[in-house]
């Protein structure tokens, strides 16, 4: 298997997350929990650069299974047929159904009544936000390392 380098998020990346994504998710006050908070948000970081960077597994298992077509994609530096040879549609609708499944069961506020009556579900997070995170950010910066993994393949 070709060596795998990291590849490093993009500025734009960096400014996504800060300046969009961020807000979404939190309100700006102070408070004496900045520690923790770091703790946690580097906890999150890392778990989505190794999802993230698991691409390059993959892509390398998508290279074995049809070495021809990807050799001449990479040889012609085609970062767009690669992307597009990547890329499949269904699997990704499959993924998104499933991370707005997990969202629901995983960030479900649980609350029962004095009749252990289970309430209207609340989540601590809404379920298609997450969902929405993973479609446009998580699986193109996926997509990104598989291409970047391909192009250096036949070094
Ligand atoms: O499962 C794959 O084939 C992947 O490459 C992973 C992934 C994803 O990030 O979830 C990325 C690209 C594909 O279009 C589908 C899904």
């Amino acid at each position: 298997m070709a060596p795998l380098r990291p590849v490093a998020l993009r500025r734009s990346n960096l400014e996504y997350l800060f300046k969009d994504l961020l807000p979404k998710l939190v309100t700006a006050r102070k408070n004496d929990e900045c520690g923790s908070i770091a703790v946690c948000d580097t906890l999150c970081l890392q778990a989505l650069s190794k999802r993230i960077h698991y691409g390059k597994f993959v892509a390398e298992a998508k290279f074995q299974d049809a070495p021809s077509e990807y050799e001449s994609a990479i040889k012609a530096k085609d970062r767009k047929l690669l992307l597009e040879l990547l890329t499949y549609e269904n699997v990704e609708a499959l993924v998104k159904k499933r991370v707005e499944l997990k969202a629901k069961t995983f960030g479900q506020v649980v609350k029962i009544d004095e009749a252990d009556n289970v309430a209207n579900p609340t989540y601590k997070i809404k379920p298609s936000f997450i969902a929405n995170l993973n479609e446009n950010w998580v699986m193109p910066l996926t997509k990104e390392v598989q291409v970047e993994y391909l192009l250096r393949r036949l070094e």
